[in-house]
């Protein structure tokens, strides 16, 4: 098979797809394998390492994609590399479909066959794909958030440790899974008073086991986040329900019960945002402000630390980019439950019922898809 690999278009963001390592991996599988020059760059990877790797470069995204039999990539495609893709082809990267009606449409249209990486499971109902991501989204979170509480930014000019005497930073954290908990293992560090909520009492159970008492759990409903965002500095938005759209926990007049220049980071941006005030944002322009509260609703937050995210996400996809270039996608995904739980759209259809749900399309199963 050829895979190809585009250089990432988004704004500011610097990972890419396939490494080196990645690259070299595929082609002892047999495979070819095709970059476009300066692909890697931004997380310092050079066109020689891939030549090394045994890859070819060539110039321009077009003939990637033109070419390709699998696009492998990061970011969900934007609207010129959508036009570019095709029935027949297989598309592997990041969609977060749900809030995207106008990109849900443009892959359906273009009968291309896309695979999700934030929908494809594990057997434990983890999602291992997605959680290279959240853990740095996750351990960005507080870190930006900090950033945006000094009064230079607009903050409330708040230091998250406190000094002695004088209370630490007071952070909850909405959602207890892989970006809470590392979101929570920062912010303690950072000596803040945490709390997370979460609806799930096992997850909750894990957090106390972990932490030793260093944060608190409470469960997520709508009294106890309105209860607890009062006395908040920074509140970190972390939900997710697979594949579907975001639920809107914090909406807008509640934010005239917070304290003024405290700051609300929505991680779950990717799914449409947990906060009602939220929307997305780039890393050139990171933060907004609305009733006195800022905003910071980065959707590819691991853009910031390209170098170490590409390889944590590459390491994370290699098994299944070597399953979809050696079997092909349909043996691929018929032998693996959990990679067919990726499929979002095939032949004109789509495929994932969140998105289905969310948007208002019919959804061919899965299942059917495979006969396609
Ligand atoms: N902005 C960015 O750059 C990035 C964003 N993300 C996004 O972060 C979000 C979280 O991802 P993960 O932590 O990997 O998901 P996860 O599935 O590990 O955790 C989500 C947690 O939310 C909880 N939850 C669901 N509904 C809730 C509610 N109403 N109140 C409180 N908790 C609730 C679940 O029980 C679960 O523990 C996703 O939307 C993901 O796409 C992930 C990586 C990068
Ligand atoms: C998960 C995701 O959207 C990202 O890493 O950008
Ligand atoms: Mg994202």
């Amino acid at each position: 098979m050829l895979i190809g690999c585009p250089k990432e278009i988004k704004p500011q963001e610097f990972r890419v797809g396939l490494t080196p390592n990645a690259a070299q991996e595929a082609i002892a599988h047999g495979h070819q394998v095709m970059i476009e020059a300066g692909a890697g760059m931004g997380a310092g990877f050079v066109d020689d390492d891939y030549i090394a790797a045994g890859a070819q470069i060539v110039e321009n995204a077009e003939e990637v994609f033109a070419r390709a039999d699998m696009v492998v990539k990061v970011k969900e495609p934007q609207a010129n590399e959508r036009k570019q893709l095709r029935e027949g082809q297989v598309l592997f990267t990041y969609l977060h479909l749900a809030p995207d009606p106008a990109q849900t449409r443009d892959l359906i249209e273009s009968g291309v066959t896309a695979i999700a990486y934030e929908t494809v499971t594990d057997r434990n109902g983890g999602l291992p794909l997605l959680a290279p991501m959240s853990e740095v989204a996750g351990r960005l979170a507080p870190q930006m958030g900090a950033w945006a509480l000094q009064k230079a930014n607009g903050g409330r000019g708040v230091l998250m440790g406190g000094v002695p005497g004088v209370r630490p930073a007071d952070v909850v954290i909405i959602g207890g899974g892989v970006v809470g908990t590392a979101s929570a293992r920062v912010a303690v560090g950072m000596g803040a008073n945490v709390t997370i909520l979460d609806r799930s009492i096992q997850r909750m159970s894990y957090l106390d086991d972990i932490f030793h008492g260093r944060l608190t759990t409470q469960f997520s409903d709508s009294a106890a986040i309105e209860e607890l965002i009062q006395r908040a500095d920074m509140v970190i938005g972390a939900v997710l329900i697979p594949g579907a759209a975001a639920p809107k926990l914090i909406r807008r007049e509640h934010l005239a019960q917070m304290k003024p220049g405290a700051v609300l980071v929505d991680v779950a941006i990717d799914q449409g945002g947990c906060f009602e005030t939220s929307h997305a944002t780039t890393h050139q322009d990171p933060i907004y402000e609305v009733d006195g509260i800022l905003h910071y609703c980065v959707a590819n937050m691991p853009g910031a630390v390209a170098r170490s995210a590409t390889i944590a996400l590459g390491n994370a996809t290699m098994p299944f980019m070597l399953a979809l270039a050696d079997k092909g996608w349909r043996k691929a995904c018929e032998d693996d439950p959990h990679l067919l739980e990726g499929l979002n759209t095939h032949a004109g259809h789509l495929t994932y019922y969140a998105v289905g749900k969310a948007l208002g399309i019919d959804v061919l199963a899965p299942s059917k898809a495979l006969k396609v």
